[in-house]
């Protein structure tokens, strides 16, 4: 897999010091408020499970999956809930668990929905941002790695549902995808 890596970006050893900062920062900021994060499937898998480990104060975690449809529709903001959260939310502090912000439609959605169903508040934790490719504006409250405008893969962050598990996160080779849909554009 690795050899399918123009460039290594990040490796696990800097993504797990990262997302250990992150945590440290998360549980100060919700200590006494019992957060219930929500994990977007499948891409924020790795990030969530490394992340909670790293909150020393109790949580709930739940997930949900969303659409993401064909990238023509996408970027006409279609998007829908394919598996909805197990919790209620209303009156909770939610904080969002996402891989990565790319044009921001998903989140934009995710965000509305929460808000509409009465979160006391909504927060976002995404391990990567990609503002460069922003449809809508909206910006994690916290943010592991600002990334350049390339698509990327490994930690949970996948190329046709592979790569997602390789450990290190790098920009793939074009050849890879050459000739079949360009990913995400
Ligand atoms: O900001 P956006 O342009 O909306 O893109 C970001 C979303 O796209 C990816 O998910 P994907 O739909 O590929 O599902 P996956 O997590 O199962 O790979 C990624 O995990 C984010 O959830
Ligand atoms: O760069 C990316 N890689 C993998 N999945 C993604 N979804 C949005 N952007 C990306
Ligand atoms: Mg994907």
């Amino acid at each position: 897999m690795m050899k399918d890596l123009e460039t290594v970006l990040y490796t696990e050893e800097q993504i797990l010091a990262r997302i250990r900062n992150m945590g440290e920062q998360l549980t100060a900021e919700y200590r006494g408020k019992f957060p219930l994060l929500v994990g977007v499937l499948k891409g924020a898998v790795m990030f969530m499970s490394d992340l909670v480990k790293r909150m020393t104060i109790p949580l709930e975690i739940d997930f949900i999956a969303i659409s993401s449809y064909g990238t023509s529709t996408r970027s006409s903001g279609v998007v829908r809930i394919l598996k909805d959260l197990d919790r209620d939310v209303d009156g909770r502090h939610v904080l969002i668990v996402e891989d990565i912000v790319d044009t921001g439609l998903t989140l934009a959605y995710l965000r509305d929905v929460l808000v509409r169903r009465n979160a006391a508040s909504v927060r976002i934790a995404a391990l990567f941002d990609k503002p460069g490719r922003r449809q809508v504006p909206i910006e994690p409250d916290y943010c592991g790695f600002t990334v350049p405008n390339a698509f990327i893969v490994g930690y949970g962050l996948d190329y046709a549902e592979r790569y997602r598990n390789l450990p290190d996160v790098g920009i793939l080779k074009e050849n890879v995808y050459r000739g079949s849909d360009t990913p995400r554009t």
